[in-house]
């Protein structure tokens, strides 16, 4: 790829919890780049170091050694945004407050960068649009279904034109149909936008419909064993799932996981 700027750069990153004798090798030593505009998606075994590498990108967590640099573009508006952040991050429990009415949890983000809120009320309704919440808006979370609550997730990550969205298992809490709609919709929203991504997930049906490459992690410490580009051109949409070379990936990544999941 040899991109000069690329929007992630990690470099022999490790993370080890607790202290010896306890102490717990969670990653690394891992090394990653994302350019700008890409979609990477990761798959590992359970408990190899996934959320603990995203929660790095998202300055939530100190590596132990290594460093992780996100590439800030400056914006023509920054002074105004003081406290502008470069990565957004859903999770797969949304994360989303349910004592604030759905238009407030979208205008979350931008009421921290103090965006005016006659701007950031539109620009919340904008994105409840796209994400088909629009009669939504003044309604409480609780009163929404699991797919609805993660477009408000969604919805509110994407409406602080994040730089850097990082996705962990958001759509793990769904049902496989619901599922289904949600990647399809998520792609067609980030083929438009080509907001960089960093997506976990265990699906690796997600990872192939989503993912411009598909990182495979080893088991704890994750490192990153194998890279796999789905052959698919962009603008894609949900329709590879049933062609051959998406089967055939799939199973290809499914037995190098499986290796790495087997129990030593
Ligand atoms: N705060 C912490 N303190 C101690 N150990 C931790 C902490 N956070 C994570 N770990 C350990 O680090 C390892 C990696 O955890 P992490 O949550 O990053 O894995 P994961 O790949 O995201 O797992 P899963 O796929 O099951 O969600 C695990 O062994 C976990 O128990």
């Amino acid at each position: 790829m040899g991109d000069p700027h690329p929007k992630l750069h990690a470099t022999d990153l490790t993370r080890t919890f607790g202290r010896p004798p306890r102490a717990v090798d969670a990653l690394g030593p891992l090394d990653l780049t994302v350019a700008p505009g890409e979609f990477v998606c990761l798959v590992g075994p359970s408990g190899c170091g996934k959320s603990t590498l995203l929660r790095i990108a998202a300055g939530l967590l100190r590596p132990s050694t290594g460093l992780l640099e996100i590439r800030s573009e400056p914006r023509p508006d920054a002074r105004r945004r003081r406290t502008a952040r470069p990565a957004a991050m859903i999770f797969q429990d949304y994360g989303i407050y349910d004592w604030k009415s759905v238009r407030a949890n979208v205008r979350f983000g931008l009421d921290i960068q103090r965006v005016p809120r006659r701007e950031a009320n539109a620009r919340a309704d904008t994105w409840l649009a796209r994400m088909g919440l629009a009669d939504f808006a003044d309604a409480y979370p609780a009163t929404l279904s699991g797919g609805m609550r993660q477009r408000v997730a969604i919805a509110r990550a994407l409406a602080v034109e994040p730089e850097l969205l990082l996705m962990d298992e958001p759509f793990a809490a769904l049902d496989a149909q619901l599922r289904t709609i949600l990647q399809d919709e998520l792609l067609e929203l980030t083929q438009s936008t080509r907001t960089t991504t960093l997506f976990i997930t265990h699906s690796l049906e997600e990872a192939i419909v989503l993912g411009d490459r598909v990182l495979v992690m080893s088991a704890r410490p994750g490192r990153i064993i194998a890279e796999r580009v789905p052959p698919f051109p962009r603008p894609r949409t949900g329709d590879i799932r049933t062609t051959p070379e998406f089967t055939s990936l799939r199973s290809e990544l499914w037995d190098l996981l499986r290796k790495e999941a087997a129990p030593a």
